[in-house]
């Protein structure tokens, strides 16, 4: 067992806060909101590699990462937008997706097809500390891509319309998208993850 954590009667002592680990502030907020106190965490910026593959072995890849650098319990996650005209691509590719052709190019790339629809994707991982096997909590909300509408702060919300709402995740209000997002849903497993395993804190400033 990692440095990290201790057993007790009730279940696992973490002496140190999980650190979630993300270079995204919007992501941060949204998880920040989410878990509200249920999990305490505190943050971290690092620029770990985008990697390739499967979304839960990048997702927990990306928690070996950060458990070696932070030594100590994090969680990350990561995110795909799936297009399932092509098989689930760009996936785990979105952020460079998004980044070289923006919302139209990825309503472009699906011109030729009649099928619009989509889900997100998001996994989250959730290490005790380094050398310790990750968990991973996935959730899934199915679309379909739209010419985007709505403000751009956030990535791809501007274009991906959830089934059974009029509204892009984006002209959603920030509470509604938080009711029924793939982040959502995720973290309600996490929530739920951590109160079975009976995690306790012993941090003194969280
Ligand atoms: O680092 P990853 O997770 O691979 O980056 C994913 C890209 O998608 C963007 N993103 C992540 N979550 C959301 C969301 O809930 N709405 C819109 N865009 C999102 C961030 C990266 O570009
Ligand atoms: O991989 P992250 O969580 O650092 O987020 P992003 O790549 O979207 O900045
Ligand atoms: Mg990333």
């Amino acid at each position: 067992m990692a440095a990290a954590a201790m057993a007790n009667a009730s279940g696992r002592v973490l002496s140190q806060p999980v650190t979630f680990v993300t270079g995204n502030a919007k992501k941060l907020e949204e998880v920040r909101t989410i878990l509200g106190q249920s999990v305490p965490f505190k943050s971290l910026k690092l620029d770990l590699p985008e990697l390739q593959g499967e979304p839960e072995e990048i997702s927990k890849e990306k928690a070996r990462l950060a458990a070696a650098q932070v030594n100590g319990p994090v969680l990350v996650e990561d995110t795909c937008l799936c297009f399932n005209a092509l098989k689930g691509l760009p996936g785990p590719y979105i952020k460079w997706f998004l980044q070289k052709i923006g919302h139209e190019g990825l309503n472009n790339l699906l011109m030729a097809y009649d099928d619009k629809s989509a889900y997100a994707l998001c996994a989250f991982s959730f290490a005790v500390g380094p050398g310790c096997e990750p968990v991973t909590f996935m959730g899934k909300t199915m679309g379909k891509i739209v010419p985007a509408r709505g403000p751009n702060d956030f990535g791809w919300d501007p274009i991906f319309q959830p089934d059974g709402y009029e509204q892009t995740y984006a002209e959603m209000p920030k509470e509604e998208k938080n009711k029924i997002s793939h982040r959502f849903k995720a973290l309600d497993m996490v929530k739920s993850h951590f109160a079975e395993a009976g995690y306790t804190f012993q941090i003194d400033n969280v």
